[in-house]
């Protein structure tokens, strides 16, 4: 500093022989540094008045800016990334659009709707686990409040008596002091204790709710391919629960013991003043209109904490998405070289979360010192003419100076008594105070969690019954009335209905359409009857809508005409099992992987022996994994085995359940052709209905029609001809 204020001592020598005063020249610099500040502080607001701004870049496309979900400043080899990154927030922004009841998070009406809503699913009866805790938790809460007022007047009486110079009564009340400490530092941790165990409990109830609805008809999946509003359920059911849980039980506590203190203390206040035999009200009177006026103020320039923390949790639960993607697929990655791509998608995530961070820290630091200023200062000197008060305009003031010096004394102890037990209880006082009002900034980023949390429960709750939301391309009047709309939103007229006719396990399809989650029209109308015993091979072009018939047959798209009737599935004998070509290897043994999706008990419930589990493997020509590991060892399999293992392994899945319809999504296109022909001839061996699809024209010859696409939205279904049963010798 000193070094500065030299250089300017000299700058401004040089300016006076020019003729402008020293004065002249400090004014002048002090107004260009608030200026400065002025230009700095104001410009963020400015921008953020503009927040809602679409842009045409040069090619055309359509940028849009939010102020909350600000892009990234990049250099122009990030374009394509910074694209994606619009187009992203273009979905986010049409899809609040098409949610007309969309409220930002804050302290409003919807916050405490979806609070009561989570409050009913974290304490669902009166009594409950988790009322016993907030009861214990209150009492300790109560109890802490009753020792801080009795430690302050303990404190009152040891001045009191040092000033009386009572070594006795001091050292009698010095023991007492101690003695509290113990019962004082006891409930201290038993507050925190018990506030962990709440959140902890809090988060159980949520998490087992979740799961619940995460489960439910297929939700983990709707979710992530056919609704658009949950980016990241991973993120929400974890980390923003977790958060949520935290939060609200520490909330309890930093809004309910304030309450008490403040609530004692003033009691406590009150009867002090009494014994002063001074105004009881003017003091508490005059705290409660400065504190009023003061959270007035703070409430009014508070930052929209709710809105930047929730925003600050999407862009955090982004970050771990791409770091996940990049674990999943780190082979595949390594293949391609795929590193400096994946690093700067990395960097971009991690440089959003960065900003949105800054922003909040930014924020918090005006609104901070504001607060501060308010509590450190204005309540101090509130506090100083509270506690005064009574002392100043108390009725024994000018009788004191006529009486005797003992009696003098002993009075000026008993104020000194008073100003130390007072201030003591106006610091705790204080203390509580402003912890309320701190407790405004975590309510309003509760509100943050609480949107997050409440959110993914409501959609959760929707897609569980078919109702979705994604950003369609499609527009209603482009869908030639295939698909019918309400709110902008398509609706699932479609039928599902299940036979318990054990003649008729034929499955049917009548008028129904295969449309993507997207509403694109993949075939308008698909009408056929597929009986056990029709081995029935599916071919066309790429993307004709192959593997989106066998979607729509196992329920996982909704249907949105027509009618499908499929056998109900019998106890044991499931009616469909669908292979896809990367099979999906579960966490547990060998003997869980050939089991999947039963568990151990439903093996033993079905009385199937491990014997029985290695000759299927000897079916599918794996009797060497089983040779190698044990069967009940834990191992990672979906690293440890190859492509063609895995594909083998999930027909020894086929094999174990024996479905009366199995779902061939090329399924062996990784197994060579002698195992695949020996698995073709065991399936149909075991009554297991093929339903294929492939583009080896080796598996021709074990089906008996044909479904073939165009690619065009046409299908031709037949009877297969015994030429095209023999395809295989044509090509050879
Ligand atoms: N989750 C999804 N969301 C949106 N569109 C999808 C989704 N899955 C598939 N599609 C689209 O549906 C169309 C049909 O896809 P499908 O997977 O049925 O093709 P396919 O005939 O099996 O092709 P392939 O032979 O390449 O496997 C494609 O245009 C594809 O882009």
């Amino acid at each position: 500093m000193s070094v500065l204020s030299k250089y300017v001592d000299r700058i401004a020598e040089k300016f006076e022989h020019n003729g402008i005063t020293k004065h002249a020249f400090s004014y002048a610099l002090v107004t260009s540094a608030i200026l400065a500040l002025t230009i700095k502080v104001t410009i963020p607001y400015v921008k953020n008045a503009h927040t809602t701004s679409i842009e045409k870049t040069p090619k055309g496309k359509t940028k849009v800016y939010n102020g909350v979900l600000t892009p990234l400043k990049t250099d122009s080899t990030e374009e394509d990334l910074k694209l994606a990154e619009a187009e992203k927030l273009l979905v986010a922004q049409q899809l609040k659009k098409n949610n007309k009841n969309f409220v930002e998070p804050g302290l409003n009406h919807e916050f405490l709707k979806q609070l009561k809503m989570l409050a009913k699913i974290m304490i669902p009866h009166t009594l409950c686990y988790e009322t016993g805790l907030l009861s214990i938790h209150t009492f300790c809460l109560i109890s802490r409040t009753f020792l801080s007022i009795y430690v302050a007047a303990l404190e009152g009486a040891l001045v009191k008596f040092i000033v009386r110079k009572d070594i006795k009564q001091f050292g009698l009340v010095l023991l007492k002091w101690f003695g509290i400490a113990i019962p004082a530092t006891f409930v201290n941790s038993m507050i925190r204790f018990l506030e962990s165990k709440l959140a902890l409990a809090f988060r159980t109830r949520l998490v087992r709710h979740s799961y619940r609805l995460y489960f439910k008809n297929q939700n983990y999946y709707r979710v992530s391919n056919l609704d658009g509003r949950i980016e990241n359920a991973d993120h929400r059911l974890t980390e923003d629960i977790s958060v949520f849980a935290s939060s609200v039980a520490h909330l309890y506590s930093s809004l309910t013991k304030p309450c008490f203190d403040l609530m004692l203390i003033g009691l406590a206040l009150m009867r002090s003043s009494r014994k002063m035999k001074a105004n009881i009200l003017t003091g508490p009177a005059l705290s409660v209109g400065v504190i009023a006026l003061t959270a007035h103020i703070l409430r009014i320039v508070s930052p929209k904490f709710g809105q930047l923390v929730s925003e600050e949790a999407n862009r955090y639960g982004y970050l771990r998405h791409i770091h996940s993607r990049i674990i999943t697929n780190a082979e595949e990655i390594a293949f391609y070289g795929g590193h400096k791509v994946e690093m700067q998608q990395l960097r971009q995530a991690y440089n959003r979360l960065v900003n949105q961070m800054t922003a909040i820290f930014n924020q918090k630091l005006w609104f901070i010192m504001l607060e501060q200023f308010f509590m450190k200062y204005v309540w101090s000197g509130t506090g100083m003419i509270m506690v005064s008060l009574p002392i100043l305009t108390g009725k024994d003031v000018s009788s004191e100076t006529i009486s005797g010096t003992a009696i003098t004394e002993s009075r000026v102890s008993e104020r000194t008594q008073y100003l130390t037990t007072a201030r003591n209880l106006l610091i705790s006082a204080a203390d509580a105070i402003e912890r309320l009002m701190s407790s405004y900034k975590e309510i309003v980023s509760l509100a943050g969690y609480t949107y997050r949390v409440a959110g993914m429960m409501d959609v959760f709750e929707e897609t569980a019954q078919g109702v979705y939301c994604k950003t369609s391309v499609m527009e209603t009047d482009q869908s030639n009335g295939i698909i019918e709309f309400r709110n902008g939103k398509p609706i699932a007229k479609g039928r599902i209905i299940y036979s318990d006719d054990p003649e008729n396990m034929s499955i049917n399809l009548r008028a129904v359409p295969v449309v993507t989650p997207n509403c694109d029209i993949v075939v308008p109308k698909l009408t056929l009857c597929i009986e056990p015993g029709v081995h029935l091979l599916i071919t066309g072009p790429n993307g004709c809508g192959k593997s989106s018939l066998f979607r729509i047959l196992s329920g996982l798209w909704p249907i949105y005409a027509g009618e499908l009737q499929i056998p109900r599935p019998v106890k044991d004998v499931p009616c469909m099992f669908y292979i896809p070509q990367r099979p999906y290897m579960s966490i547990g043994s060998l003997c869980d992987q050939i089991i999947y999706p039963d568990t151990r008990d439903d093996m033993k419930r079905k009385q199937i022996t491990e014997n029985e589990l290695r000759s299927i493997l000897k079916l599918v020509s794996l009797e060497h994994i089983a040779q190698r590991d044990s069967f009940d060892v834990v191992r990672d399999w979906k690293d440890i085995l190859s492509g063609g293992e895995k594909q083998r392994m999930a027909i020894a899945r086929l094999f174990y359940h024996k479905p009366r319809y199995a779902l061939l999504d090329e399924c062996t296109s990784a197994v060579s052709i002698d195992v695949e022909s020996s698995i073709y001839e065991i399936a149909k061996g075991m009554g297991i209905t093929l339903l294929t699809i492939t583009h080896r024209p080796t598996l021709w010859k074990y089906h008996t029609h044909i479904l073939e696409f165009d690619g065009l939205g046409s299908w031709q279904f037949r009877k297969m001809n015994a030429d095209e049963q023999q395809k295989e010798q044509f090509l050879s």
